[in-house]
């Protein structure tokens, strides 16, 4: 590490003229934030526009951003995009207000919490696979989109005891228009402000009005009904008071933590699913031996929270997936005032990136940094802290990174038991830097039932029925 306290760090130099290298970071970000780890070291200045920014690529650096020094360092502007959506929701808010909410929210996240979730993930998995076993083994489905719909529906039951998934199509496209209008608008320099009336931002008050008054809908029948049987995230939100001055969230507080929670616990996962789907399909070897695991330990009955433990393969290759394909590729940090980093000057407002794409296949911290391994994370194994980061670090770090793993490990074990998912020949897959790391052109897969398993039914679950005719998920 250097030591020249006044050095702006290195950095790739030219570019446009004030604008510098804004836009070739836009158009290929993984390719040209990779390159410039590469070419010039683990802090990297660049040039965009009016905004300072570093990338910091070592353990070091980034445990003083995201830990040591963390009181220096707010989210910042590179949030104002998500901040149209959540508010002042968890992801979004700071100080002491966001302090309150999380102290607020995390028990509900605890792990002994978690376990009366366990349930509803695998009944929100079952649909999906009776939705599959209609199709004839061999067809092709987007899996990209069923990760997508699963995702959110263990969200719904989970968070709210309400199966989204008959509004799957209204929620999903009005969140696609939120979150793409969000990221273009965390991604311009100069953001048309979302008042003035374009046809783009028309859309997203539209959108963002239908999920606003669905979630505050969903809050006011809770409030009237003291629906005290429902063990889901939202009661525990509204049971949540402050330890000093017993304060409750209000309605406007708990619609953001709403909002926070599906866009944040939907989407994330079902990338992360959407790309070990992928992996697996590259790698035979590897699905044999998750199909293996799963079989010993579940067969064909639904997997309960105990059994989890006891397929730690599983675990590792959605570990190991979210090493090549976090999720969560970057995420940015805004200096309040002048600091240090690795040596380098890092001035006051300086966005601080902390890329784990990037990170995640650092030669100095990994092995064959492009090979899919899931053994680099068998029990037992360590790796140099923070500097494997799919859920963050410090005090913001993922507060729903059990929750995620978790819903992970049971959703594809409950595939690896009936299906093998190949990828057709002549598929086209395709990374899409967004917010999260979507693949472009979804994930198309063909289905193959798994030789000496009896075809089932085609028919809905139980609880899928039960959903239908109540409008609701039973608890427990
Ligand atoms: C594989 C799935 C997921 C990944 C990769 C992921 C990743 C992350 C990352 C990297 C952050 C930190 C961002 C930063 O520091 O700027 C974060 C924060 C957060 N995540 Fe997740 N997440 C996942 C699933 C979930 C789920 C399932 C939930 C909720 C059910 C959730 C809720 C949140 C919330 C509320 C925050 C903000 C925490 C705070 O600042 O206090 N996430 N997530």
């Amino acid at each position: 590490m250097k030591n020249e306290t006044n050095a702006r760090p290195p950095g790739p130099r030219g570019g446009l003229p004030y604008f510098g290298h804004t836009f070739e970071a836009g158009r290929d970000p993984l390719g040209f934030f990779g390159r410039a780890a590469r070419e010039h070291g683990d802090i990297v200045h660049f040039d965009f526009g009016p905004y300072r920014y570093v990338m910091a690529n070592e353990p070091e650096s980034i445990k003083h951003v995201l830990v040591d020094n963390a009181k220096n360092y707010i989210k910042g502007y590179s949030y104002r995009g998500l901040k149209l959506i959540l508010g002042q929701g968890l992801v979004t808010s700071e100080g002491d207000f966001w302090r309150r909410q999380r102290k607020l929210a995390q028990p509900a996240f605890h792990r002994e919490k978690l376990a009366d979730l366990a349930q509803r993930m695998t009944d929100a998995a079952s649909d999906m696979l009776a939705r599959w076993y209609g199709h004839p083994s061999g067809s092709t489905l987007d899996v990209h989109a069923e990760m997508m719909r699963v995702t959110l529906d263990i969200v719904g039951r989970t968070l709210l005891s309400q199966s989204l998934d008959d509004r799957a199509e209204g929620i999903g496209d009005a969140m696609a228009v939120t979150v793409r209008t969000a990221a273009e608008y965390a991604s311009t320099p100069f953001p048309m402000p979302i008042w003035v009336p374009t046809p783009r931002n028309l859309r997203f008050k539209r959108a963002k009005r239908t999920l606003d008054a669905l979630v505050l809908d969903i809050i006011a029948e809770r409030r009237k009904t003291s629906d005290v049987g429902r063990q889901d995230l939202l009661a525990m939100l509204m049971a949540a008071r402050d330890e000093e001055t017993n304060e409750a969230m209000t309605d406007q507080q708990l619609k953001d933590e709403v909002m926070t929670i599906v866009t944040a616990g939907h989407e994330t996962t079902a990338n992360a699913m959407s790309w070990t789907l992928y992996l697996l399909s590259r790698h035979p070897d590897v699905a044999r031996r998750v199909e293996a695991e799963a079989d010993a330990v579940i067969g064909t009955r639904l997997p309960a929270l105990e059994d989890l433990p006891r397929m730690p393969y599983a675990r590792a290759v959605i570990e190991e997936s979210m090493r090549l394909y976090p999720p969560v590729w970057g995420f940015e940090r805004e200096a309040l005032t002048d600091d240090v980093i690795g040596g380098y000057r890092v001035p006051k407002g300086t966005m601080v990136a902390i890329l784990p794409y990037v990170l995640h296949r650092h030669p100095a911290y990994w092995d064959n940094p492009e090979g899919f391994d899931p053994d680099r994370f068998a029990p037992g194994t360590e790796r140099p802290r923070y500097t494997y980061l799919p859920f963050g670090g410090g005090p913001r770090i993922c507060i729903g990174n059990a929750f995620a793993l978790m819903e992970a490990q049971i959703l594809l074990a409950m595939i690896a038991t009936r299906y093998r998912l190949q990828l057709p020949a002549g598929a086209r897959v395709e990374l899409e830097p967004v917010i999260t790391l979507r693949p472009l052109h979804g994930m198309p897969m063909t289905l193959v039932w798994r030789t000496g398993r009896d075809q089932p039914e085609p028919r809905p679950s139980i609880s899928c029925l039960m959903a239908a005719s109540a409008g609701v998920v039973p608890t427990g």
